[in-house]
């Protein structure tokens, strides 16, 4: 067996394997692994084309089995494109393919030449692995793992380069090849290198649709369901990451509670869903008027707790009155008619060696004092030394 078709054969056993996990990854509905698996079966129906070369008519062992091998390719592009919530441009990428085939068929009935039929595959290889690293490069997802895509890059950049190297070599034969040429060390090295190509940037992308699923596990934990602010465990998790940097920079850290006043009568006037639709609406108010490093959490029905880090107490306090005029003119448009509101506040600012437990106690008590004082306004806990 030469060493051609036992790279082949061995490019067909791991795309097999790859069948059943990418299949397994169908469901979880991630974009992109519906066209890695199809690339992966284009490469399996094209490699025993390539290896019954001779045995059946050349127009399939060569020119189908190449337009395959192209078409599995662009998928294989397609899929990260997908992935990275880009435009796949089928037109672009299927003309492409079809471009390949005047040459294929030139190269075999007009002019037969396996060197030049190499350079042909070669550099659309190279060029579809060229437009992988570039598309993974430039548009990473901000929540990914960064060395995830740097891999790929890094894998797809080296493929395109032996790709290349291949084809300068097979140019170098000057039209003349025959199974010495084929069998060269350097050959082969670039051949298994060509032909871990699919099997590589297929486990790239399942590493990178598992990091996905991760994430998004993370984030169904960490985040409300509802209003999509940080749960109560996200809260938790990202108070305490504010805490020890405030901490470690002993710059001050605000907490602000608010509550919605009379929520349980809105929910008797506007439905549940009206209600619903109130509390996402203003998660969205406070999103507009917290900066971007402040944690936002949903601690209760419709209580919700912002802590602001480097921010002083007179500066959250003119942020939390502006958030409180802000919900005071904002009307929720319900199926059951327009929903005005209004929300209490309890601020307090972190004192030397306090815990976060005592300054969120604090800040709760702010709030009793603006809801036992006629609710829709923002007290402030004064501060004063830990006991
Ligand atoms: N629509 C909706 N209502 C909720 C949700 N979570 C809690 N609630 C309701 O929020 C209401 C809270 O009522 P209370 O704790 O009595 O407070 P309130 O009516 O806002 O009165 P004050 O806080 O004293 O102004 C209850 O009726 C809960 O059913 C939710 O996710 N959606």
């Amino acid at each position: 067996m030469s060493a051609v078709s036992v790279a082949l054969a061995t490019t067909w056993l791991l795309g097999l394997l790859m069948l059943p996990l990418l299949g397994s990854l169908l469901r979880s509905g991630v974009p992109g692994v519906r066209e890695w698996l199809a690339a992966d079966v284009a490469l399996m129906v094209a490699i025993p084309m390539l290896l019954l070369r001779d045995r059946i008519p050349d127009f399939l062992s060569i020119v189908i089995a190449n337009l395959l091998i192209a078409l599995a390719g662009v998928t294989l592009y397609a899929g990260f494109a997908r992935f990275l919530h880009r435009p796949a441009r089928w037109p672009l990428l299927l003309t492409c393919v079809v471009m390949t085939a005047p040459a294929l068929v030139y190269w075999r009935y007009v002019a037969d030449s396996i060197p030049m039929r190499v350079v042909v595959s070669t550099g659309f290889t190279a060029t579809v692995c060229a437009a992988v690293a570039v598309t993974v490069a430039r548009y990473q997802g901000s929540r990914r793992a960064r060395y995830l895509h740097a891999a790929t890059v890094g894998v797809a950049v080296i493929f395109a380069a032996c790709q290349v190297a291949r084809g300068i070599y097979f140019i170098t034969l000057d039209r003349v090849a025959n199974a010495l040429t084929f069998d060269t060390t350097v050959n082969v090295v670039l051949l298994c290198v060509g032909a871990a190509i699919m099997p590589v940037m297929l486990m790239c992308g399942m590493m990178m649709v598992h990091d996905a699923l991760l994430s998004d596990a993370r984030d169904a934990v960490n985040r409300d369901f509802l209003t999509g602010a940080l749960s109560r465990e996200g809260f938790a998790s990202a108070a305490r990451s504010l805490w020890e940097e405030a901490d470690r920079t002993r710059s001050p850290l605000a907490c602000l509670i608010v509550d919605l006043d009379h929520f349980k009568s809105i929910n008797d006037t506007f439905g549940h869903t009206g209600g619903d639709k109130v509390l996402c609406e203003f998660v969205g108010l406070m999103r507009s008027t917290i900066r971007a490093g402040d944690a936002l959490g949903r601690i209760g029905g419709e209580e919700f707790a912002i802590l602001m880090p480097g921010i002083a107490l007179d500066h959250a306090q003119s942020l939390a009155e502006r958030l409180r005029t802000a919900a005071a003119q904002h009307a929720v448009v319900t199926n059951n008619g327009t929903c005005n509101y209004s929300l209490s506040g309890g601020l307090a600012s972190r004192l030397p060696g306090e815990t976060l437990d005592q300054l969120t106690m604090r800040a709760d008590r702010a709030l009793y004092q603006a809801k036992v004082s006629g609710r829709n306004t923002l007290c402030v806990d004064t501060p004063q030394s830990p006991s």
